[in-house]
């Protein structure tokens, strides 16, 4: 809608479309893809088999982990196609407020500074402000890192736990994104943006996030498969969570939250034992400087 308002030819294809995938992309110059992470790897295969220009500009907006390989989508996308730009979208924006015309920014991403103005100024209006930024990984990382984050938000609204748990949260939570972050190789002043910071407060503010409802249903003592069954739309931070548990182990990074989210989603502790665990972890410093 945003790419049209501003009088670009747009073409979508979904997988339950009449519209075949060869049809939509011929001679396109931009191929954005939304799709859940669950099926970025095999789309991206299908759009491989097709002609495209070797301009053509790759813009993954999809938020989420790829669970073979802990790769980021526009990882796959960059494997796949690697003579071509890719661009990350990704910044606070609750589909149905933008569709609803109310303001909002975004972040557009790139290794090839070129493609991401380019992109920019594609989706740019007076209700859409985007801006550039020169670390991709950072930006894709902020977006699906505070899935995680956004569950256990909604958890702590669900137990109505009150304004200064929540603050303590979200504050910690980005920590712990920056933690991941700094070890993935993305740099800590992105996730103080649009793309990490911004993307946290909107998802762990909101109703409209898919992932703050997960966590607020299970408070409310629902099981997650009745939760995900009745959620309209991917909650993509349930499979994240696990990508990350696994990459964190690995790693041996600290992600104290995420442990407690991914606990709670695999059903071993209720809402109420995570809160005790994340409370009366070892008392310490608020920084390792
Ligand atoms: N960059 C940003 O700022 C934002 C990014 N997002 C991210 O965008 C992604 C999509 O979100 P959203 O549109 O809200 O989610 P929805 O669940 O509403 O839609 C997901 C879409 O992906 C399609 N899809 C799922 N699996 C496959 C597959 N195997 N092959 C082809 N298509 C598939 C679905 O098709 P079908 O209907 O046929 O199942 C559907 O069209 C998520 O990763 C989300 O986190 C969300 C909001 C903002
Ligand atoms: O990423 C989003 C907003 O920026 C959407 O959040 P949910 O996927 O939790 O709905």
């Amino acid at each position: 809608n945003l790419a049209a308002a501003n009088g670009h030819q747009v073409r979508v294809w979904s997988r339950q479309g009449s519209q075949t995938l060869q049809v939509v992309l011929k001679d396109v110059q931009i191929v954005l893809s939304a799709i859940s992470m669950i099926g970025v790897r095999d789309v991206a295969s299908q759009v491989e088999s097709f002609p495209l220009s070797p301009e053509t500009i790759f813009v993954t907006a999809t938020k989420g982990l790829d669970p073979q390989t802990t790769c980021t989508p526009s990882q796959i996308w960059q494997t796949i196609f690697p003579n071509h730009a890719v661009v990350v979208l990704s910044g606070p924006n609750l589909s149905k407020e933008i569709q609803m015309e109310l303001p909002a920014a975004t972040v557009v991403a790139s290794n090839i500074p070129t493609a991401a103005e380019v992109v920019q100024l594609i989706f740019s209006s007076h209700r859409f402000r985007v801006y550039t930024n020169p670390d991709p990984l950072g930006v894709e990382l902020g977006g699906t890192l505070k899935n995680v984050i956004a569950i256990a938000a909604g958890v702590c609204d669900g137990l109505q736990l009150g304004t200064n748990a929540k603050a303590a949260l979200v504050t910690r939570g980005l920590t712990e994104m920056v933690r991941i972050g700094n070890n993935w190789g993305a740099k800590t002043e992105t996730f103080y943006g649009l793309s990490g910071l911004g993307d946290l407060l909107a998802t762990c503010n909101s109703p409209l996030s898919r992932n703050y409802q997960v966590g607020y249903q299970l408070a409310g003592g629902k099981s997650l498969t009745e939760t995900l069954t009745n959620l309209q739309g991917t909650a993509e931070g349930v499979n994240t969570c696990r990508v990350l548990m696994q990459r964190a182990k690995q790693q041996n990074i600290a992600v104290p939250i995420t442990e407690q989210v991914y606990r709670l989603l695999q059903g071993e502790i209720t809402p109420g034992q995570a809160l005790d665990e994340l409370m009366l972890r070892d008392i310490k410093p608020e920084y390792n400087y």
